[in-house]
C-alpha cells in the first residue's frame, strides 16, 4: 500500500494530482523566481542558522532522494529570521538533481535552472507538537533552498558524496553523525521568500520557502556521485539511476515573492 509516486513516465509529477489533488492548489512549489518582480522588504530579518550543536543522525536513500536526518527533539539546530515568526527546527536535508550536464534544480531564477538544489527542511516546533502536525499547517514548515552550480570541487561536499556509496539502493541507511550543514552555505545569505508547498507528495501547502540568491559551487565529478544512486531497492531487478528527481515550476497564482536585498 502507500503511494507509488515517483519521477518516471508512469508515476511522475504530471500524474501526482490524481492521488494528491492539492497538486493543482493555489500555493504549490517550486516556482520560477523573477527577481525584477520580487519586492524588496526591509522588514525581513536576516537569516540566521544556529546549527552549531547540530545533531545529524544518518544518511539514507528513500527511493526519491538522498536524505540526512537530524535529531529535532530540542532547539539545538534552528533557522530564524526572514519572514519566520519564530525559530524553526531542522529535521532533514535532501537534494534534487538532473542528468549529466543538465539542469536539476526545482526553483528557477528568471527561467534559469541550476544543476541541483539542496533543501533543508525545518518545522515550527514552537507552535506545533509534532512534525507531522506542523506539516499540515500553513505556517508549519520552512524549507531553505540553496542552488548548486558546477565549477571547482566544493571543499566540504565530499563529506556527503563520500558516503553515497553506502546508500546506493532505496531503503539503505548509514550512520552520519557530526555533520554541520553550515559548511554548505554560500557567502551571501541574501534570499527570496514566498508561501508554498512541499515539492513531493503529499504536496502539503505548509512551507514558508526561503531561497538563497547565491549558489554554491560543486564539481561535475561530485555531482556524478549523486547519479550513482538508484531509485530501486537492492533486491529489485529493475535498475534505474537516481536523477531528474525534481518537480518543475508551478503557477504563482497571485503570490508575492519578497526579497531581502535590493
Ligand atoms: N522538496 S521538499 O522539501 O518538499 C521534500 C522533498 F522533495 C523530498 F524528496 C522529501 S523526501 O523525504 O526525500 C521524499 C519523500 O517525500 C521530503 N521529505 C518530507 C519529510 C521531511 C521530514 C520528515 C519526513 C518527510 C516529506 O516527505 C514530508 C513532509 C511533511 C509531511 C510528510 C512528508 C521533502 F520535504
Ligand atoms: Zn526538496
Amino acid at each position: 500500500k502507500g503511494s507509488t509516486w515517483g519521477y518516471g513516465e508512469e508515476n511522475g509529477p504530471s500524474l501526482w494530482h490524481k492521488d494528491y489533488p492539492v497538486a493543482q492548489g493555489s500555493r504549490q512549489s517550486p516556482i520560477d523566481i523573477v527577481p525584477s518582480e520580487a519586492s524588496f522588504d526591509p522588514r525581513l530579518a536576516p537569516i540566521q542558522l544556529s546549527y552549531d550543536q547540530c545533531t545529524s543522525i544518518n544518511i539514507s536513500n528513500n527511493g526519491h532522494s538522498v536524505v540526512v536526518e537530524f535529531d529535532d527533539s530540542d532547539d539545538r539546530s534552528v533557522i530564524h529570521g526572514g519572514a519566520l515568526p519564530n525559530p524553526y527546527r531542522l529535521r532533514q536535508f535532501h537534494f534534487h538533481w538532473g542528468e549529466k550536464g543538465c539542469h536539476g534544480s526545482e526553483h528557477t531564477v528568471a527561467g534559469k535552472a541550476f544543476v541541483s538544489e539542496l533543501h533543508l527542511v525545518h518545522w515550527n516546533a514552537e507552535k506545533y507538537k509534532t512534525f507531522g502536525q506542523a506539516a499540515q499547517e500553513p505556517d508549519g514548515l520552512s524549507v531553505l533552498g540553496i542552488f548548486l552550480e558546477t565549477g571547482d570541487d566544493h571543499r566540504w561536499l565530499h563529506k556527503i558524496t563520500d558516503a553515497l556509496y553506502m546508500v546506493k539502493f532505496k531503503g539503505s541507511v548509514s550512520d552520519f553523525k557530526g555533520f554541520n550543514p553550515k559548511c554548505l552555505l554560500p557567502s551571501s545569505l541574501h534570499f527570496w521568500t514566498y508561501p508554498g508547498s512541499l515539492t513531493t507528495p503529499p504536496l502539503h501547502e505548509s512551507v514558508i520557502w526561503i531561497v538563497l540568491k547565491e549558489p554554491i559551487v560543486v564539481s561535475e565529478k561530485q555531482m556524478g556521485k549523486f547519479r550513482m544512486l538508484v531509485f530501486n531497492g537492492e533486491e529489485e531487478d529493475s535498475r534505474s539511476r537516481m536523477e531528474n528527481n525534481f518537480r518543475s515550476p508551478q503557477p504563482l497564482k497571485g503570490r508575492k515573492v519578497l526579497a531581502s536585498f535590493k
